[in-house]
C-alpha cells in the first residue's frame, strides 16, 4: 500500500533545492488580520508542483487561516498569494484552481456515494460521459467501487473520509487542500489512510497541502513541513531536517520528545568543544557549534532515543555520561521511556528510550536505580532560540 519511496529515490525530488524551480503556490508577505488580532504575519513561504506540505501547529497558529487564504474563504489583509503563476486576489473560492476537504467532510446525505462524487461536475456542466468516467476512476482510486450506491450513513467513517477525497479530486484540481483530514479516524485507521493519501499523491502527480496539528501525521506524508507558532513560520524543512536539525526549542519541543540540557560553551577546540552544565561537563562536535561562541549560554538538545541508558555510576574518567536514578519509567511495548533525576529540582528529569529488544530481559533497569545516561558527541543540536 505504501508507494511513496523515502530514500534515494524519493530524494530526487528536491525542488525547493533548485534556484532555478518556479514555485507552484506562494505566499507572499501575506498578512492577515482578524480586528486588532494578527493572524497570520506578514508570512512568505513557496511551494513547489507535486509536493506533498504540511503546515503545522499548536492550536490557534494561524494554519487554517493561511489555507483558507489560499482557497479564497478569507482575504489576505495584505500581501499575494499566486497559484501557477497567477495573482489570486479577488478571484472568488469556486474560480480558483484549488479544492478544499474539510475535517467535517461536508457529504451530501440523501445522495449516494456516486452522486456525491458527481455533484461537482455537474455543477461545472461537463458532459454525463466525462462525469461516469471521472466518477469510475475515482471510486477506483479511493478503492469506494463496492459502495457506490450507498448513501454516507450506511458507510464507516473511513470511508465516508474517502467519498469526500474522491469528490475533492474529481474536479481535478491543481492542488487539493487538506484541513485535517484525518482529524475523524481512530488512530490505526489514521495511519493506514496516510499511506493511501500519500499513494494517491503520486500516482496523481499533484500537489497536496495538509493542514495538521499532529506531527507524526506531517512527518508521515509530507515531503517538507512548515511549522508555525503565533502566525509566523518558524522552520520549513523536511521532516528528518525538522526532527534531527530543529532551529529553535519551540521546534524541538513542539516536534518529538526533546531533552533540554542548558549549558555554558567553555572551550572550542579542534578535537571538540567542552561544555558545562549542571549535569557535568561534556564535549560535542567543533562543527555543531557554530551558532555559538564561547562563553555563550545555550541550549543543548538531545533525543531520548539518542541518550543511551545502562545500570550503575559514572566513572569520572569517562566524557559525555550523566549520573541519575531512574524515576519513572513508561512501557510502551516496543521501547520504554526511563525518566532519570539529574539534579536536585524535580525538574531535573532527562529522558532516556530503550528498545525492548529482547523478550528475556536479563537485568532489567528498575525504579530508583542508580544509571548512567550516556550520549555521543553529535548526539544533539546547540539551539540558541
Ligand atoms: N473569523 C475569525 N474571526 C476572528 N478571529 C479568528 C477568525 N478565524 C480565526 N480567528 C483567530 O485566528 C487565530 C488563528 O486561527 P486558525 O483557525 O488559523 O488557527 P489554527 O492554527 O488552524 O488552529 P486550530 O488547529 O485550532 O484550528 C485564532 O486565534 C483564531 O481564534
Amino acid at each position: 500500500m505504501a508507494k511513496k519511496t523515502i530514500g534515494p529515490v524519493r530524494r530526487e525530488f528536491v525542488p525547493w533545492e533548485d534556484p532555478e524551480q518556479k514555485p507552484f503556490i506562494e505566499f507572499r508577505n501575506v498578512t492577515k488580520k482578524f480586528g486588532d488580532f494578527i493572524a497570520v504575519n506578514n508570512l512568505s513561504l513557496k511551494i513547489y508542483k507535486r509536493e506533498f506540505f504540511a503546515l503545522l501547529g499548536g492550536s490557534g497558529c494561524g494554519k487554517t487561516t493561511l489555507m483558507r487564504m489560499l482557497a479564497g474563504f478569507e482575504t489576505p489583509t495584505s500581501g499575494e498569494i499566486f497559484l501557477d503563476g497567477q495573482d489570486l486576489s479577488g478571484i472568488p473560492p469556486f474560480r480558483r484552481p484549488s479544492n478544499m476537504m474539510f475535517q467535517s467532510y461536508a457529504l451530501f446525505p440523501h445522495m449516494s456515494v456516486e452522486k456525491n462524487i458527481a455533484f461537482g461536475l455537474e455543477q461545472d456542466n461537463l458532459s454525463k460521459t466525462e462525469i461516469d468516467d471521472r466518477v469510475a476512476e475515482m471510486l477506483r482510486l479511493t478503492k469506494l467501487e463496492q459502495f457506490a450506491k450507498r448513501k454516507p450513513h450506511q458507510l464507516s467513517g473511513g470511508q465516508r473520509q474517502r467519498v469526500a477525497l474522491a469528490r475533492s479530486l474529481a474536479k481535478r484540481p491543481k492542488v487539493l487542500l487538506l484541513d485535517e483530514p484525518l482529524g475523524a479516524l481512530d488512530r490505526k485507521l489514521r495511519e493506514e489512510t496516510q499511506f493511501e493519501l500519500m499513494a494517491l499523491q503520486e500516482d496523481l502527480k499533484m500537489t497536496f497541502l495538509i493542514v495538521t496539528h499532529d506531527q507524526e501525521e506531517a512527518m508521515t506524508v509530507a515531503d517538507r513541513i512548515a511549522v508555525m507558532d503565533r502566525g509566523e513560520l518558524v522552520q520549513v524543512a523536511t521532516p528528518s531536517e525538522i526532527y534531527e536539525a530543529p532551529n529553535s526549542k519551540f521546534v524541538a519541543d513542539f516536534i518529538g520528545d526533546v531533552n533540554l540540557i542548558e549549558a555554558k560553551v567553555l572551550e572550542k577546540g579542534d578535537n571538540g568543544t567542552r561544555m558545562q552544565a549542571a549535569v557535568g561537563d561534556f564535549a560535542i562536535d567543533t562543527e555543531q557549534t557554530t551558532s555559538a561562541s564561547v562563553g555563550d549560554t545555550v541550549w543543548y538538545a538531545i533525543r531520548p532515543e539518542k541518550m543511551r541508558i545502562s545500570q550503575g555510576q559514572p566513572e569520572d574518567s569517562v566524557t559525555n555520561q550523566i549520573g541519575g536514578i531512574v524515576w519513572d519509567i513508561a512501557y510502551l511495548g516496543d521501547v520504554s521511556i526511563f525518566h532519570a533525576k539529574v539534579g536536585e529540582d524535580d525538574h531535573d528529569i532527562l529522558r532516556a528510550t530503550k528498545a525492548n529488544i529482547s523478550r528475556m530481559v536479563e537485568n532489567p533497569i528498575t525504579w530508583d536505580e542508580n544509571v548512567i545516561l550516556t550520549f555521543d558527541r553529535d548526539a544533539g543540536v546547540i539551539l540558541t532560540g
